[in-house]
């Protein structure tokens, strides 16, 4: 039988699209590249909405941005198009989509697979983010940066803290994702027995 969107679907999709947002206020000054949190509440969004929920989530977020409300860590716009960063926000979307799917295959899935699933999204996100980033800064905008600065801007500064909070949201993920699954049982409608 084809899942339904349920309300209690649309507002974890809402909740997600808002943590991503706050997310990027939440964020530490670094060269080039922001410190931000982001990365870490669109990966969660994957490990508790799945791949397609969770994508949307982000997508919804991005959207949101592009539109001109100022949810992107330097306001918003369809201009930011042309930011170094807009890679990332992009990716964010497919990193989801790749975690929720990875984590959606078990039932119940383990410690190992749920902090599998965010390492394989997040490294989507690393690697589309930064091949944008040099893109936009040494063939768009004329600000060059060199493939050694991209990589420690991109990941090198950043990644040691995304990764510590990925540990701690799949921490979070493996003892929510069960009951977002019971939750989920109970809400499809059983067959009447007479
Ligand atoms: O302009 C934006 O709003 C996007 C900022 C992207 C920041 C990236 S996400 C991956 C990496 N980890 C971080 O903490 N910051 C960068």
């Amino acid at each position: 039988m084809k899942k339904k969107f349920t309300t209690r679907d649309l507002i974890l999709c809402a909740l997600f699209t808002a943590l991503s947002a706050i997310g990027a206020f939440i964020r530490i000054p670094v060269p080039l590249v922001p410190f931000t949190l982001q990365i870490t509440f669109t990966t969660l969004a994957g490990l508790l909405l799945g791949s397609k929920k969770g994508a949307i989530s982000v997508a919804v977020y991005v959207l949101m941005g592009l539109i001109g409300i100022p949810v992107f860590t330097q306001g918003g716009g369809f201009s930011y198009v042309l930011k170094p960063s807009f890679g990332f926000l992009v990716a964010f979307i497919i990193g989801a989509f790749v975690t929720g799917l990875i984590v959606e295959k078990k039932q119940n899935p383990s410690f190992l697979r749920i902090i599998g699933a965010s390492f394989a999204g997040m490294a989507f996100v690393y690697v589309l983010g930064a091949i944008y980033f040099y893109i936009i800064c040494n063939f768009v905008i004329n600000a060059p940066v060199s493939i050694g600065k991209t990589v420690m801007s991109c990941f090198v500064l950043v990644a040691p803290g995304n990764i510590a909070l990925a540990i701690l949201a799949a921490l979070v993920a493996k003892r929510i994702i069960p009951i977002l699954n019971r939750q989920n049982q109970s809400t499809v409608p059983q067959p009447k027995t007479v």
